[in-house]
């Protein structure tokens, strides 16, 4: 195959190469992802998002419920990650982009290596809801009680290491807090932030401020996120998550429940409000369709 149809996408400017191939025919592997999500001689990307049907996926359908679709993840150094939370929002517009349902009439279940989520539109807003599913603290209840299992350094916050919290969104995220938004402004995130313990399998890293007092019951925080397997982004859905979790943590149970979260790509709401699960809302846009040639690339 030397041509792919493919799009590109963005929630919040956390921005994607979106490659259809309902039954699995191109292979992609670590040096296409990297190819394509390159900014000079590719498409450009934070990530790339393959939607494949369920019943062509190999091994992976066993875990996808009654999702028609399976949201495949890969970072733009060619790493995969199980969930992405502006992606599976981006998904849902891709699929309405191409004919294949209404999300504002219809939700659609998206597999996803996390397990299966439902993204909901509101046809007034467009804005798009996916129920993320519960989120946990990596280090479990411990972690709780002191308020964080983590110390994280990173350039332009001096050198004593600020602590954090590990949060699993299905994908690992540690959260750290700011005493204000002046300390996200000096932050340099053109390196990677040092995580003690060092997580295993790598972690997103959100630096959060508290930016007002809660109005209306409803949060209000920024955050700057450095990504696993990319980079510093302009926004990060499951990190935007992970940071109303971790804030409501740290303020006790009567903070609030429900957050704006403005990241440098705009703004999104997280809801905490029913215990069992994480709710995450916010635009999707698909700003372009793609006949790229692969022999093209790199
Ligand atoms: N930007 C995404 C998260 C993408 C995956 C992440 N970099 C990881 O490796 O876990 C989001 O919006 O959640």
């Amino acid at each position: 195959m030397t041509r792919i149809q493919a799009a590109k996408g963005h929630g919040t400017k956390n921005d994607f190469v979106l490659v259809f191939d309902p039954h699995g025919d191109i292979e992609i592997d670590e040096s296409l992802v990297r190819k394509l999500t390159d900014r000079r001689a590719g498409i450009g990307g934070d990530g790339l998002i393959r939607l494949i049907r369920t019943d062509a996926l190999g091994d992976e359908a066993t875990l996808q419920g009654d999702a028609t679709w399976f949201m495949d993840y890969r970072n733009a150094d060619g790493s995969i990650a199980q969930m992405c939370g502006n992606g599976v929002r981006v998904v849902a517009a891709f699929y309405e982009h191409l004919g294949l349902g209404d999300v504002a009439r219809e939700p659609l279940a998206v597999g996803t290596r996390a397990g299966v989520k439902t993204v909901t539109k509101d046809s007034q807003s467009s804005w798009y809801s996916v129920d993320m599913g519960p989120a946990s603290l990596t280090y479990g209840d411990a972690a709780r009680s002191r308020g964080a299992d983590s110390e994280v350094v990173a350039d332009g916050l001096g050198m004593a290491p600020r602590a954090a919290l590990s949060v699993d969104m299905g994908n690992p995220h540690t959260v750290v807090a700011l005493a204000t938004p002046h300390e996200l402004v000096g932050l340099d995130l053109g390196s990677q932030p040092a995580v003690t313990p060092v997580p295993k399998d790598g972690s997103n890293v959100e630096f959060a401020a508290i930016l007002d007092p809660p109005r209306a019951g409803v949060g209000h925080a920024s955050m700057r996120v450095f990504e696993r397997g990319v980079g510093e982004t302009q926004s990060c859905g499951t990190g935007a998550c992970a940071v109303a979790v971790a804030l409501h943590e740290w303020g006790g149970p009567s903070s609030p429940r429900t957050w704006r979260i403005d990241v440098p790509g705009g703004s999104v709401e997280v809801d905490l409000s029913n215990p069992a699960t994480v709710v995450l809302s916010g635009p999707a846009r698909i700003v372009a369709d793609l006949d790229i040639d692969l022999t093209q690339l790199g």
